[in-house]
């Protein structure tokens, strides 16, 4: 918890842009506990199997523009704006592969760019959030759940969003202000915290199921990953509305500033991911992408120390970083089996957040049937060798002696 020595709550905004201000108290251990439950027969005793997640999902990019230039990066490059007939394409695309999800991703600043802003005067949109609004009613249409992360936005953006999508999400990356000086955000004013934890805070009174998460290995401290766990429990603690925290271990790019810099290694991100479970509340699941995690064995002790959700699973590369193939859901099914877990698909909105008090009337009642279809289905079948089938054909089955 993060409190004046008073007691009272920090305005954690407020301590990040005045870092004097800023006192932090202890963590909240909260143990391993799972996102729910498989069942599995053991002799006459069914014991109980943990459960992983993770969502089949396929990523559409409005521009890969963006005004800042975080070291990392090998997204950011200056398009155009996609049209909506590209964006219908990418859904019927998605649907026909079998996603749920669309996560709808692009750079930030796209009303400043002058090219952005004509194009969209000339489709007929007051602004960006107006075309979001436009692409996600396409993409609901073919039944895939927007989840968008178009980096910082104001409460009002987040409220217009909300009624067309079923999530929203954006890193927090981590609250070092220091690293407003190094490579990774010397170019990206949008990075200091006080305006991403406004963000977080604003999605929070927006009411909108939230993802964020740290981006780990690019100049933080042990104790700056400490002080962003701990800020984004204090907001969770005052909103409710994270429903899961990514740590995403940083991948170097050729053509970055940050292209010499060597990723984190296994034993950190384990030691990261054991300090975010001690950290945060029991409700937050883990979330790490498990093809940046090139190595079952490392996949093991990530999930061992307690991360319980692999992401967005796609069909087509990863826009972030194109190199790291995912392996085909049925191959993760096989390996968690073999450590003593099942894999269950999950939509971008986590079953919790699945009420009235959290989605908008129009994406309800589509939420709740997929929702049902998925319960129906259960557990991924778990395909060992290579040559299982790829996403497009992965099939569920429902465990033995589920309840
Ligand atoms: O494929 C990716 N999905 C990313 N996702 C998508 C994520 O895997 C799923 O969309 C969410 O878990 C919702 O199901 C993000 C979502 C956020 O809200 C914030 C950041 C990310 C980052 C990535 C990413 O780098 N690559
Ligand atoms: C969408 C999210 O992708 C992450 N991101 C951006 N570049 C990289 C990289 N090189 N390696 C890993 N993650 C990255 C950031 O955390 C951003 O918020
Ligand atoms: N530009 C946004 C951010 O950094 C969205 C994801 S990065 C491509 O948060
Ligand atoms: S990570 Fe996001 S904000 Fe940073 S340069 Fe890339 S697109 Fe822009």
């Amino acid at each position: 918890m993060v409190r004046h020595a008073n007691g009272r709550m920090v305005d954690l905004v407020s301590a990040y842009a005045r870092p004097e201000k800023m006192q932090r108290g202890g963590s909240q251990p909260t143990g391993l506990e799972g996102t729910g439950a498989g069942w599995e027969a053991s002799g006459s005793e069914p014991h109980r199997l943990e459960v992983v997640t993770c969502s089949h999902s396929l990523t559409f990019i409005p521009t890969y523009s963006c005004l800042f230039a975080c070291g990392y990066c090998a997204f950011a490059r200056p398009t155009p704006l996609a049209s909506l007939e590209e964006a219908a394409s990418c859904f019927v695309r998605g649907k026909q592969a079998g996603c749920h999800e669309v996560l709808i991703m692009s750079g930030e600043g796209v009303m400043v760019f002058p090219r952005l802003r004509a194009t969209l005067a000339a489709w007929g949109f007051r602004d960006y959030h107006d075309y979001l609004a436009a692409v996600c009613r396409l993409a609901l249409e073919q039944g895939l759940l927007p989840h968008i992360n178009i980096g910082n936005q104001t409460e009002e953006e987040f409220r217009r969003l909300r009624p067309v999508c079923v999530s929203m999400g954006m890193m927090l990356e981590t609250t070092s202000r220091e690293l407003l000086r190094q490579p990774a955000h010397q170019h990206a004013p949008g990075k200091a915290p006080h305006l991403r934890l406004a963000t977080l805070a604003a999605a929070g009174r927006a009411q909108v199921p939230f993802t964020t998460g740290l981006l780990i290995g690019i100049g933080e401290t042990p104790a700056d990953r400490e002080a962003s766990l701990e800020a984004i429990a204090e907001l969770h603690h005052q909103y409710g509305h994270i429903q899961e925290v990514i740590l995403q271990p940083f991948v170097p790019h050729p053509g970055t500033a940050m292209a010499d810099w060597t990723g984190p290694d296994v034993p950190t991100l384990a030691a990261v991911v054991r300090l975010a479970r001690a950290i945060l509340p029991s409700d937050v699941v883990i979330q790490i992408p498990p093809n940046l995690v090139p190595e079952a064995a490392d996949r093991r002790e990530l999930v061992l120390a307690g991360a319980r959700d692999l992401g967005g699973i796609s069909p087509e590369p990863d826009q972030i970083n194109p190199d790291a193939p995912w392996l085909a859901p049925a191959r993760y099914a096989a390996e968690l089996a073999a450590w003593g877990f099942v894999l269950r698909p999950r939509l971008a909105v986590y079953p919790r957040f699945q009420t009235r008090a959290w989605l908008d009337t129009a994406v309800y009642d589509l939420v709740r049937s997929k929702q049902a279809e998925l319960d129906a289905l259960g557990a991924i079948a778990p395909v060992p060798a290579v040559g299982a089938p790829g996403f497009q054909t992965c099939r569920t089955h429902t465990p033995r002696a589920r309840r």
